[in-house]
């Protein structure tokens, strides 16, 4: 049987334990088998002023997750031509691993956009979509996302937006971040 693999997608700048709880949810109490956090090069659409070199977040994200053999940090996206359409990172990650069965993982405020997403036809056609409520965003209509789940997580109201600002203050990151990746940040 196929293993089933949860992706997280996102530029973890940096990774934080939003991330992790959720990540580590989603492979304990569904049918996934791991999780792997898909760490995104600089989307050429974003602001990028204080954003970390991709091999730092992918490091952060190496050191958070260490020693979990459920979650995976993910960097086939550095080297796919950008920007990083979820299309093309799903079709590389298939070729890479033709025996696993990927399945999205995304905040339910990502779902009225998706119908604009490269070859979303294609995309919500072959691959299943665990979606979690995200306070604040209404469900649009599923009858047009027929491989949409919708699975409650615990959440947590802090953001690697967050984690900047704190650390741009000099304010203390101790428990929003694993210790290991504290550490990195304060070096
Ligand atoms: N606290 C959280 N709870 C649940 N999902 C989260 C949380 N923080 C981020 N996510 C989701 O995790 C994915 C990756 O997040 P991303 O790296 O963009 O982090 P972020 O904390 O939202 O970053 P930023 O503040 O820089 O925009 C996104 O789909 C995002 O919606
Ligand atoms: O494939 C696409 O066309 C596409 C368009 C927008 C967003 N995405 C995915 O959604 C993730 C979050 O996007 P964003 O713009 O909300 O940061 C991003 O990392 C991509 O994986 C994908």
């Amino acid at each position: 049987m196929s293993r089933r693999i949860g992706l997280l997608f996102g530029s973890f700048n940096p990774v934080h334990i939003g991330h992790l709880i959720l990540a580590e949810h989603f492979a304990t109490r569904t049918d996934l088998a791991e999780v792997w956090l898909v760490v995104t090069p600089h989307n050429p659409f974003k602001a990028t002023a204080d954003l970390r070199p991709e091999a730092e977040r992918l490091r952060l994200v190496e050191l958070a997750i260490a020693g979990n053999p459920r979650l995976r940090a993910e960097d086939i996206e550095f080297g796919l031509p950008r920007p990083s359409y979820t299309i093309a990172t799903l079709d590389a990650l298939r070729q890479r691993h033709p025996t696993h069965d990927f399945v999205l993982l995304m905040g339910s405020d990502n779902l009225p956009g998706l119908p604009r997403w490269q070859e979303a036809p294609r995309l919500l056609a072959e691959v299943d979509i665990y979606v979690y409520p995200r306070p604040g965003t209404e469900l649009p209509d599923l009858t047009t996302f027929p491989r949409v789940q919708v699975i409650a997580a615990p959440l947590l109201d802090i953001s690697a937006t967050y984690i900047r600002e704190s650390l741009r203050a000099s304010r203390s990151i101790r428990y929003l971040v694993p210790a290991a990746v504290e550490a990195e940040l304060l070096k």
